[in-house]
């Protein structure tokens, strides 16, 4: 049971530690504090009333708050001094969410001088999964009762605890006098509570058994609001492809990152409590994080948190289907993994699977240093032997004389509805991103009689992981060996001209410069008058087409023939038109 693991953690490291701030303390009054914890406490009761005067009476002695913690079992877990935000259980020592959405602790605290829980006790509640908070109102003044002990000090007693309910988030009980509050039944009251998150969760999980996410980013003042809003939409879209649902997206836009945790700490409070709230069970981050960067998010939030570039690799992981693509997917996990082990490990073990812990075929990743070594260095040598069986495919398909245009572009602009619209080829074609993993190459006959070789690649993104350009080496190859490329550009997404700007970035950035680009506005079915105007303004040479039903496929055939003829130096004339009964060269 996690609850009953987490008391042992709890007992047995601290019994007389003090937490909070308490600085100004005198050793005595540490010791009259941590004796709080060998007093009993009621297990069927919210607190009893000797405990709530003791606790009460040295809080008016110390002009200080007081909180203490109980487990379900009546054992005082925790004591400390100042409000419940000051002494309260970081996510990690609590037990991991699960069904059972409280935590299994209760807080007793004090207050000298309000009403009731503040906004910092409620949301210490929240943070902390508390089966409940009981706020006392302190008197300063109390008196000693006849035949020993203190009495008075509590006026009133407050009680909150949280509810299934994301609007409202948590009740306050009217106050009521301690000795009311001392006679209610806490099993009961816990019971009834836990009934009603256990039919909200069950109804939740119904509702979804996808992996629930929210999105955290950072933007610099710099980045204007329609990048910020493009960069968001394409992080949704890419939890989507990888199997998640967007609960909730959260945004700092600050001069400077927060070096530890990226997002400052309000913001991360923010995230925190909306984890509790959602129920969910990872964080996906806009930006590159270090290790230690994630390290500090998983512990202050409590699930796994992963990056953009985990997030991308895991989608490329659950689409590889070939050995090769296998093999590229799973050396680019690794080599993004190695340098962010270190403290990485532990939370990722204590939390489990899900994206970012995905290898291909289903495959959990390996999280030994050494044997990731010894793994990489194998995947590398096999991502040379391909290498070297790609070149001598492109061999034969030179000596065929046949030239080849690469289908390349942003993930998702169409490029695999293109190639099976102009060949048949029946490749895999979904509003996903980064369906095609594996080049698939298929043979198009021009009006002329002239033959080309297409072959559809992998989708780009901006701010692609080097590590992918490296790892996918064997496949990009066919783009820097094409003859010319046919550039696919989604021109019904609002950040189009983005998406042009990152496939020319990524193109430099290959180690061998590529052929000349044709560039193919797709989707135009979807596209206003006035967006196709600019375009065509823009790019006088471009060819507007829609792969989904045909439009402008005549225009697109005969560019393709002049084109070619154009570039004819770089080509003998074909000797034998139609050369070669092997199309399907993968
Ligand atoms: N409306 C419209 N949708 C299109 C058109 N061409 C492609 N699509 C849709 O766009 C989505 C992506 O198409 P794909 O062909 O898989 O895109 P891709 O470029 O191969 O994507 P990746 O393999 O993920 O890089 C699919 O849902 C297609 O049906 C078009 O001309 N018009
Ligand atoms: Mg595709």
């Amino acid at each position: 049971m996690a609850i009953d693991s987490t008391i042992t953690a709890f007992r047995e490291p601290a019994i007389d530690k003090i937490y909070g701030p308490h600085k100004g303390l005198k050793p005595a009054q540490l010791r009259q504090l941590s004796r709080l914890y060998s007093r009993p406490f009621p297990v069927n009761r919210f607190l009893s009333p000797e405990f709530a005067e003791r606790l009460a009476a040295l809080s008016a002695e110390l002009e200080t708050p007081l909180c203490v913690y109980a487990n379900r079992r009546g054992q005082v877990v925790r004591v400390g001094v100042g409000t419940p935000k000051e002494t309260q259980f970081s996510p990690d020592e609590l037990p991991r969410q699960g069904a059972e959405r409280l935590s299994g602790l209760r807080c007793v605290a004090t207050r000298l001088d309000g009403d009731g829980p503040s906004r910092g006790d409620l949301t210490a509640l929240a943070l902390q999964r508390l089966d409940a908070l009981v706020i006392l109102d302190v008197a300063i003044q109390g008196y000693r009762r006849q035949g020993g002990g203190l009495s008075g000090f509590v006026q009133r007693v407050h009680i909150a605890n949280l509810v299934p309910d994301p609007l409202a988030k948590w009740v306050v009980s009217t106050p009521q006098p301690l000795g009311q509050v001392s006679n209610q039944d806490f099993d009961e009251f816990l019971g009834d509570l836990e009934d009603e998150f256990r039919r909200e969760w069950t109804a939740r999980v119904v509702e979804s058994d996808r992996e629930r996410v929210l999105l955290i980013d950072f933007f610099s003042t710099r980045t204007s609001q329609r990048a910020m809003e493009e960069e968001l939409s394409e992080l949704v879209q890419l939890v989507t492809s990888a199997g998640g649902e967007v609960l909730k997206v959260f945004y700092q836009r600050r001069e400077q990152p927060d070096p530890s945790t990226l997002i400052g700490r309000g913001k991360l409070e923010e995230v925190a409590l909306s984890v509790q709230e959602l129920g969910a069970n990872l964080v996906v981050c806009g930006r590159e994080l270090t290790s230690s960067q994630a390290r500090n998010l998983e512990l202050a939030l409590g699930v796994r948190v992963v990056d953009r570039t985990e997030l991308i690799l895991d989608i490329f992981a659950r689409r590889a289907r070939s050995h090769e693509g296998k093999l590229q997917v799973e050396l680019a996990q690794l080599q993004y993994l190695m340098p962010r082990l270190t403290g990485k490990g532990e939370a990722l073990s204590r939390l489990g699977g899900g994206i970012g812990t995905r290898g291909p075929g289903e495959t959990k990743l390996e999280t030994d240093r050494r044997v990731i070594r010894r793994r990489i260095a194998k995947l590398q040598g096999e991502v040379d032997d391909l290498q070297a069986h790609r070149a001598r495919m492109r061999a034969r398909r030179q000596r065929k004389e046949v030239p080849v245009f690469a289908l390349v572009g942003y993930t998702n602009a169409g490029k695999s509805t293109l190639l099976n619209a102009l060949t048949g080829a029946g490749t895999l074609v979904a509003d996903q991103l980064f369906a095609t993993l594996d080049p698939t190459t298929r043979r198009l006959e021009l009006p002329t009689g002239d033959a080309v070789l297409l072959t559809d690649t992998v989708g780009f993104v901006h701010d692609l992981p080097p590590q992918l350009i490296d790892a996918f080496r064997a496949t990009l190859e066919e783009v820097t060996e094409a003859d010319a490329l046919l550039h696919v550009v989604d021109l019904s997404n609002p950040a189009w001209m983005n998406h042009i700007q990152a496939v020319q970035h990524i193109l430099e950035s290959l180690p061998i410069a590529t052929g000349p680009q044709l560039l193919v506005f797709n989707k135009v079915d979807r596209v206003s008058s006035q967006v196709r105007a600019f375009a065509e303004q823009e790019y006088p040479l471009a060819i507007f087409i829609s792969a989904k039903n045909g439009w402008g496929f005549l225009a697109l055939r005969e560019a393709l023939t002049r084109w070619m003829r154009s570039l004819s130096d770089l080509w003998p004339p074909m000797a034998e038109s139609g050369t070669g009964g092997e199309t399907d060269l993968n």
